[in-house]
């Protein structure tokens, strides 16, 4: 008896076009000041992206890429264009929806990790656990980016990698739906940066947390699903990697 063939599974470029878009961001423009004096950072700006998705942002200095992180996740106003998360503009919020907004639905990453030198690992994380609807247990966020056997560590005895995995799982723990990660192996050696971006690339794949990276890094481009280049406050190019490929390393 002959056999039907077995489905094929959809891939995951398959799947991101299926989800949802998290973001559609139209003519989002930011000016600094007035008069001649005026900075433009943001031009008018145009995206989509879906749920899940991995974006790396690359671009020269100054040409508008954390002026649109801090955007996106509503620690500045835009001067004029929208933002939709899912259905809702938060360009139109004040400064209390915005709160509430980064409170439950982003998770930020910056160059300089921010720990609390006098708790652990697993400290240091619980203080946003303990403070969240439906968190994640401490020790599994930081066994997601391989700390398990660092949780009672301090800052002080853990590497600026290590230092910044914490980090990392500190923001996820929360269980946002964004992680918006500012040149976060801006201040690590190459092999360092890689294991922590293994750790965000573990993340964005195991929890399905939409994520935005900046970097310099042109090597990084690799592990995205889109990149978009930035010059002078505007997306010059985008670049739609249909098999996206991990870090090199993997392993931490
Ligand atoms: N608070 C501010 N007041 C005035 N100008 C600002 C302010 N923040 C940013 N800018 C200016 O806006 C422009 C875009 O800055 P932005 O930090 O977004 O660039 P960037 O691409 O992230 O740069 P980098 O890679 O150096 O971090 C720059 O010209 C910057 O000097």
């Amino acid at each position: 008896m002959a056999t039907s063939p077995e489905p094929t599974p959809p891939s995951r470029s398959d799947t991101q076009t299926l989800r949802p878009p998290i973001y559609r961001v139209e003519g989002l423009t930011k000016t600094y000041g007035d008069g001649p004096n005026a900075v433009h950072a943001l031009r008018g700006v145009d995206f989509t992206v879906q749920e899940g998705a991995m974006l790396v942002l690359l671009g020269a200095s100054g040409s508008g890429k954390s002026t649109l992180l801090n955007i996106l996740g509503g620690l500045d106003h835009a001067t004029a264009g929208h933002a939709w998360f899912y259905d809702r503009d938060i360009t139109g919020w004040d400064d209390d929806a915005l709160t509430e907004y980064r409170r439950h639905s982003v998770g930020f990453i910056f160059q300089f990790y921010n720990l609390v030198a006098s708790l652990t690992a697993r400290e240091n994380v619980s203080l946003i656990t303990e403070i969240s609807d439906n968190p994640m247990n401490p020790a599994d966020a930081l066994a997601l980016v391989g700390l398990e056997s660092r949780l009672d560590h301090f800052p002080a005895q853990l590497s600026g990698g290590e230092q910044q995995r914490v980090a990392i799982a500190r923001a996820i723990a929360k269980r946002p739906k964004v992680l918006l990660c500012d040149e976060p192996t801006g201040a690590l050696d190459s092999a360092t940066g890689t294991r922590v971006l293994a750790a965000l690339d573990t993340v964005n794949r195991d929890l399905g947390t939409t994520t935005f990276v900046i970097t310099h890094n042109m090597v990084i481009a690799d592990m995205a699903d889109e990149v978009l280049l930035f010059g002078d406050g505007q997306i010059s190019g985008k670049r739609h990697n249909a098999s996206r490929t991990p870090p090199l390393e993997l392993r931490w």
